[in-house]
């Protein structure tokens, strides 16, 4: 773990000054990814980096639990509160029952203040998303997937988790039930229909039963056009 510990500060590092860039911001939600994340950029940029706490219409408990993450570890964090803005913003456009089309809104929110802190102080925008959730298309495009850099991009969840026991981030941050947060209730889990451990298992191994297996690739295959460039006509 120390060793990819290290790779990943090296890599973030790298990345970020072949940019011309002299820092990290990312979003701090409470979540593992995040925690991880913040670790790993402030220990490459110390206090080049900016975590940002965004509540949405958010449990409160995932502030709490973001805040003791940067300071348990000394991360520089800015709190902006989206929920008037995301009500102004739903408010203008027309009423809908898709659940889901308003909390994307959220997490595009988030998307369009980490580029707005990005460009302020000239640092990239590092994203939270492991290959789990890359894998299946488990993010909102140009939301959580809209960023820079990826660092926790090849790991997946089970690896996160590793990773951020090595690291130190609190017991009750890695074994909460991952969620996105978007709505009360929700839970990746239960969303996606699968838990993470017989995803990340067909990840390695190809290895589920006939059901998860065709769950799996189902989601891969609708969701490749979150994992690449927008199409052009090919002529
Ligand atoms: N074949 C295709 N070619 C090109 N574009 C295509 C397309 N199919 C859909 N699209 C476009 O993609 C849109 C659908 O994608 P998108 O808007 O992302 O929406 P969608 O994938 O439906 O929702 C995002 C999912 O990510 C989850 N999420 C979000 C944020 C964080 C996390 C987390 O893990 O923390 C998880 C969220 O709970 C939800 O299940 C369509 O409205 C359409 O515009
Ligand atoms: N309230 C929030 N404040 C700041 N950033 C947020 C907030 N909610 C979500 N985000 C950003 O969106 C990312 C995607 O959310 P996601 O829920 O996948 O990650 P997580 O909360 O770190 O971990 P987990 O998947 O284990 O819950 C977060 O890692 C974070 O960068």
């Amino acid at each position: 773990m120390e060793k990819l510990y290290k790779s990943l500060v090296g890599w973030l590092r790298e990345k970020v000054y072949e940019a011309n860039a002299k820092g990290a911001v990312f979003g701090l939600s409470g979540g593992i990814d995040s925690a991880v994340v913040g670790v790993l950029c402030k220990k490459a940029f110390e206090d080049d980096c900016l975590g940002l706490i965004m509540p949405c219409h958010s449990d409160p408990k995932d502030e709490e639990d973001a805040l003791m993450v940067a300071e348990k570890f000394g991360i520089p964090y800015k709190k902006i509160i989206l929920d008037e803005v995301f009500d102004k913003f739903a408010a203008i456009l027309d009423k809908t029952e898709n659940k889901k089309a308003l909390a994307n809104i959220k997490s595009r929110l988030r998307m369009i203040t980490l580029y707005y802190y990005a460009a302020l102080n000239n640092f990239l925008v590092v994203g939270t998303g492991n290959r789990s959730e890359l894998t299946v298309g488990y993010f909102t495009k140009y939301g959580d997937g809209g960023v820079d850099l990826l660092p926790l991009g090849n790991l997946i969840k089970s690896q996160v988790r590793e990773l951020a026991r090595f690291l130190k981030i609190p017991k009750e941050i890695v074994d909460k039930p991952p969620t996105a947060g978007l709505w009360e209730g929700q839970t990746d889990e239960s969303e996606m229909g699968l838990t993470y451990n017989q995803l990340d298992e067909y990840i390695l191994t190809g290895k589920a039963s006939r059901e998860i297996e065709e769950k799996i690739n189902a989601m891969i295959k609708s969701s490749e056009h979150k994992r690449i460039l927008p199409l052009k006509p090919p002529f």
